[in-house]
């Protein structure tokens, strides 16, 4: 355990590298005194128990395609239980059953006689489009390039447009890394305890579909014996992130925000993040546009104050600064460093005041301690280079945050939160419709808000990402592709109420 200083209690659901999966299980089942055959029934289980809440469970004909390890032996135990009769369960075995591991074959012996079952080399390669395809050929232990069978299924089973389930892993993509060769393409991966890293990766977007974590019953705490940085951050963990108000607060507890950018034609940025922070709970949030006129700017809603005041922004009379939305790089270098000089409480750091980072790089050792930088895949390019993967750019993340004692925020889907002490924390919250304009600038407006109530930088940044994932999933549910981010901004109310954070 590195973060000694964390309770376990304070800490969120570890990612933990492939090749340690085989020594999780082990400690579990010694600590636990289940045998792994057990822990295999629970994995088929979890599966099964999902599936037959899905609106295709009612489908007749499923497909099981198995290989040769226990990712295989959990196809089996699904073959097993998904058995009825209502259902034709085909299974297809990869490899001859003599050399499959000890799990799988036990699991093979207690199929029923009404599964059907064939090997890969026999089998006549017809599916029918209405039928469901389960893929237990590879999970973690892929460990080689497909060979001409396991890639000619694979290939197969990629053109068809039957309903598509990865157990564990699509079959061929590795744990840990980015894949480069062939991959199953999945409708949903059901993966077991905790979401391979993977899994998290833009980079497989197409190949992942609906991601779904299913808990078998390994403990926490031994998971967490395996940890190493990674974490995934779930709806559980954001209550204890929180701090609670009570009927004497008053409205300087809920924090002074001032939001800097704006130039002309972008002043909607503000607007936003400024209304993204009263819904977030901000006592008062005043708006700096950079125009020449700014008491000439109307703000979107009418609680929203101007600051307009020329010679400077006593930053010691807010709780929070946010520079950057719709600011423009149009900045002189003496202006942004004197901001940079002045301000002494850790700064949200946005689109144009990252992008101004990287036009000024002498400039990022003057952000104070645990400053949160925002930046989407584009200006993180800009201000650290070009990554050749996802992978990559999460260690650049990483190695920015600590050596600049930053929190570095990540945007995108599972958006990555690197705090200055090497933890690497994914957001489970949100969805593709977030991908609109100023959704960016909700967001920094929240964890502006949270910042000026007092959250610590951390635990700002960790409600901020989740509830703007989750304000994303509420407003999305009426809006689809139309949603836009004002409806983001207008469903934060309810993330509290659904959280039972009031
Ligand atoms: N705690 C859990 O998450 C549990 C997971 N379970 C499942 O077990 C698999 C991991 O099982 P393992 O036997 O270690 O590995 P695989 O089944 O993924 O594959 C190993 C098997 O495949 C061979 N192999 C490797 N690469 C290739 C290749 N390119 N082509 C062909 N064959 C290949 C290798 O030699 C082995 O023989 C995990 O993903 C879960 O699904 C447990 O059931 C419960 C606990
Ligand atoms: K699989």
């Amino acid at each position: 355990m590195i973060y000694k200083n964390l309770l376990l209690t304070e800490m969120m659901l570890p990612i933990i590298a492939g090749d340690d999966v085989k020594k999780l299980d082990d400690f579990h089942m010694q600590s636990e005194g289940i045998s792994s055959v057990q822990l295999m029934e629970r994995a088929g289980k979890s599966f099964v128990a999902w599936y037959e809440d899905q609106s295709f469970s009612s489908v007749i004909k499923i497909y099981v395609f198995v290989g040769s390890g226990n990712n295989g032996g959990d196809g089996l135990v699904i073959a097993r239980l998904l058995q009825n009769d209502q259902r034709a369960i085909h299974v297809v075995c990869m490899e001859p059953i003599e050399n499959c591991s000890e799990d799988f074959i036990f699991n093979f012996s207690r199929l029923p006689d009404s599964v059907e079952v064939v090997q890969y080399t026999d089998w006549p390669k017809e599916i029918k489009d209405d039928s469901v395809i389960v893929d237990a050929v590879l999970g973690v232990g892929v460990n080689r390039p497909l060979n001409k069978n396991y890639a000619e299924l694979i290939s197969f089973l990629n053109t068809l447009s039957a309903i598509k389930l990865a157990v564990d892993l699509p079959s061929g993509l590795p744990a840990d890394h980015t894949s480069v060769g062939l991959v199953f393409q999945a409708d949903f991966t059901l993966t077991f305890q905790f979401p391979k890293l993977s899994l998290l990766f833009p980079e497989h977007a197409e190949i992942i579909g609906k991601l779904v974590v299913l808990d078998i019953g390994i403990s926490e705490s031994s998971i967490h014996r395996f940890s190493q940085n990674r974490f995934y951050l779930r709806e559980i963990d954001i209550k204890k992130h929180h701090k609670y108000f009570h009927r004497f607060s008053h409205k300087g507890d809920f924090g002074k925000v001032l939001l800097i950018g704006g130039a002309l034609g972008k002043t909607g940025a503000i607007n936003l993040a400024g209304h993204a922070a009263l819904r977030t709970g901000s006592g008062l949030v005043l708006l700096a546009p950079q125009i020449p006129d700014p008491y000439k700017f109307r703000p979107i809603v009418p609680e929203l104050m101007v600051f307009g005041e020329k010679g400077g922004f006593c930053f010691e009379e807010f709780d929070s600064v946010a520079i950057g939305p719709g600011m423009g790089l149009d900045v002189n270098f003496s202006w942004f460093r004197g901001l940079l000089d002045q301000v002494n409480l850790p700064i949200v750091l946005d689109a144009d005041g990252i992008n101004l980072l990287s036009k000024f790089p002498e400039l990022i050792d003057q952000l104070p301690v645990n400053s949160i930088l925002t930046p989407h895949f584009k200006e993180f390019e800009r201000l650290v280079g070009k990554s050749s993967d996802h992978l990559e750019r999460i260690q650049r993340a990483t190695d920015f945050a600590t050596k600049y004692n930053i929190i570095l925020i990540l945007k995108g889907a599972h958006t990555l939160i690197a705090m200055p002490d090497g933890r690497q924390i994914f957001n489970s919250s949100g969805n593709q419709y977030m991908a609109t304009a100023g959704s960016g600038d909700v967001l920094t407006g929240m964890i502006a808000s949270f910042l000026g109530q007092k959250y610590s930088p951390e635990n700002a940044a960790i409600c901020g990402v989740f509830h703007h994932g989750m304000a994303g999933e509420i407003a999305s549910q009426s809006k689809y592709r139309g949603m836009i981010a004002s409806d983001i901004i207008n469903a934060i109310p309810e993330t509290f109420v659904q959280l039972e954070v009031l």
